[in-house]
């Protein structure tokens, strides 16, 4: 397992940025039922610079590409080399993972599965990627690292991050395409009941805040096309598109939000094809 040390630069808490569902292209029009996904990440950084909310760390939660390009994982990686702050990042369903470490060694994104988060949290990132489909699965190996990082710092509070939701989120569509085998996430996480404050996806272009075994699951709009909540199938939103901000407090807590574009900006074409 690899591990990053993350330094506490405030001693109250350290903050995160989340970045999800880039589906960015090799071509820099490339777009996704209308939305060209480059322009729609460069608006959501632009956002946060203006925004000027301080973070020490990006986490980035999947399907960074669409088109499995390394030109895609190089246009991220230029993306958020405007800010200074580490970058981790995990697969989702869209991803290929040769393509993804190509962009690696980065000096920025640090491929890494547990991070100590300054003096009191852990972050662990899964692979819950099956590759060629839409759902995801933590393999056993996955698993046992998750069990691994828990046991190994018991100390710290753990926020959990994967690409696939690991409960029903309420779209019949989407749920089909959750993490499969969430019984068994479920029971390492239900063994350190103390520790493990919040999970975090990606996945559903949607925000979700749930209580689930105790432990607050949260997802986060995608940086491009969102789906709309509760629809049994398949269904876009006209939200724009949105990034989400953790505050790790030294109690345990989690202070979260989600910002998003403002204005009419980037709405999907509903028959514009690109999936
Ligand atoms: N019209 C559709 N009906 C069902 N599934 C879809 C549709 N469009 C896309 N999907 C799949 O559902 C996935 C959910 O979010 P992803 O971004 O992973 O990518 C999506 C596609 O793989
Ligand atoms: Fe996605």
């Amino acid at each position: 397992m690899q591990m990053y040390s993350l330094p506490q630069t405030n001693p109250d808490s350290v903050v995160l940025l989340q970045i999800t569902d880039t589906h960015l292209f090799a071509n820099e029009a490339g777009s996704l039922l209308g939305v060209a996904t480059k322009d729609s990440f460069h608006a959501v950084m632009d956002a946060v610079d203006a925004a000027a909310r301080p973070f020490d760390a990006v986490v980035a939660t999947g399907d960074i590409s669409q088109d499995h390009s390394e030109r895609s994982y190089q246009r991220f990686s230029d993306g958020i080399s405007r800010w200074s702050q580490p970058c981790f990042w995990l697969p989702g369903n869209h991803d290929y993972q040769p393509s993804m470490s190509s962009v690696l060694p980065s000096p920025q994104i640090k491929p890494c599965q547990q991070v100590l988060a300054g003096e009191h949290w852990q972050v662990i990132l899964l692979d819950s990627q099956v590759q060629g489909v839409p759902h995801g699965e933590l393999s056993d190996a996955q698993l046992a690292m998750l069990d691994e990082a828990l046991a190994s710092q018991p100390q710290r509070h753990a926020l959990v991050l994967l690409h696939h939701h690991p409960l029903e989120a309420g779209s019949a569509w989407l749920d089909q395409h959750k993490l499969h085998n969430a019984d068994a996430f479920w029971l390492v996480v239900d063994k350190y009941p103390q520790q493990v404050k919040a999970v975090l996806c990606g996945h559903i272009h949607q925000e979700l805040d749930r209580l689930y075994h105790g432990v607050r699951v949260l997802a986060t709009p995608s940086t491009c096309i969102q789906f709309q909540p509760d629809s049994n199938d398949f269904a876009l939103d006209k939200l724009n598109p949105g990034w989400r901000y953790l505050e790790l407090m030294a109690d345990g807590r989690v202070v979260t939000s989600v910002s998003r574009l403002q204005g009419e900006c980037f709405a999907p074409q509903f028959d514009a094809g690109g999936y």
